[in-house]
């Protein structure tokens, strides 16, 4: 049986009070159980905060990136040493944003996900194709070179501290979803690709999150598919009412 996700990316929005409001509406109203895992992935200056007011509750913290060195003259960056000591288990790391607006290559991200297995944290790699890749009909390669130079490296045993997320770039708050046909059929892809490098045991285990203006209107027909095991949220998971409905979804 493979885990059921729902994660929000909060990405650059919620200072401390905005943060507060939203985690205190969240814990208010989700009692856990339906065997799903909530997450939340905060700011870096909400991640202590989060994991204090959350610590009582089922839900979990993520980080959205982190940098791959252990510490060091690296100004502005935070390690995965820094984010366990305030208790994150979990950090994004290849989101398509942190690809294109800070040129992530795939091989700073094989070793970001290095450093975040060697402390023992669970990674969420993100994987997905540009409009034009889908539209030359690119886009199985794209997301099969993404996850064969940034995560495939890893070995078998690590396979459990793994959940791929699945997030086409022109899905991303743009309003536009892909279907559940069309997420439905990379979702299937990705796990025969994982089946075909480490067996299809670990394929069968691996949770794929499906992210890209996931809605409470489109969630459930969404995860309804068989290789869909949840969702990364973004703008939608700014709202603990809508959060909640799309972790109600599924
Ligand atoms: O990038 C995303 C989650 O990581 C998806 O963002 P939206 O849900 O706002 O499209």
């Amino acid at each position: 049986m493979r885990d059921k996700i729902v994660a929000g990316n909060w990405k650059m929005n919620n200072d401390l009070a905005q943060a507060e409001d939203l985690l205190s509406k969240i814990k208010n109203n989700w009692s856990g159980g339906g065997g799903v895992r909530v997450i939340v992935a905060p700011s870096f200056t909400n991640l202590y905060h989060a994991f204090e007011s959350l610590r009582e509750t089922s839900v979990e913290v993520a980080a959205q990136n982190m940098n791959e060195n252990e510490s060091g003259a690296f100004t502005g960056e935070v390690s995965a040493q820094m984010l366990t000591s305030v208790g994150v288990k979990t950090v994004i790391l290849g989101h398509s944003e942190r690809r294109a607006i800070y040129k992530e290559t795939d091989e700073l991200l094989a070793k970001k996900v290095d450093a975040a297995l060697k402390n023992n944290m669970e990674v969420i790699f993100c994987c997905g194709e540009e409009l034009n890749d889908r539209k030359s009909k690119n886009h199985f390669n794209v997301v099969k070179t993404q996850l064969e130079k940034g995560l495939f490296h890893i070995p078998t045993n690590a396979w459990d501290k793994i959940v791929i997320a699945y997030e086409p770039v022109w899905a991303i708050g743009t309003g536009e979803t892909a279907s559940p046909e069309q997420a439905q059929e990379m979702h299937a892809f990705i796990r025969k690709t994982v089946s075909e490098k480490s067996g299809e045991e670990i394929a069968n285990q691996v949770a794929i999150l499906y992210g890209g203006s996931v809605k409470p209107g489109n969630a459930e027909e969404i995860f309804a598919k068989e290789d869909v095991d949840g969702g990364l949220i973004g703008g939608a998971s700014l709202k603990a009412e809508d959060f909640l409905s799309i972790v109600q979804a599924i």
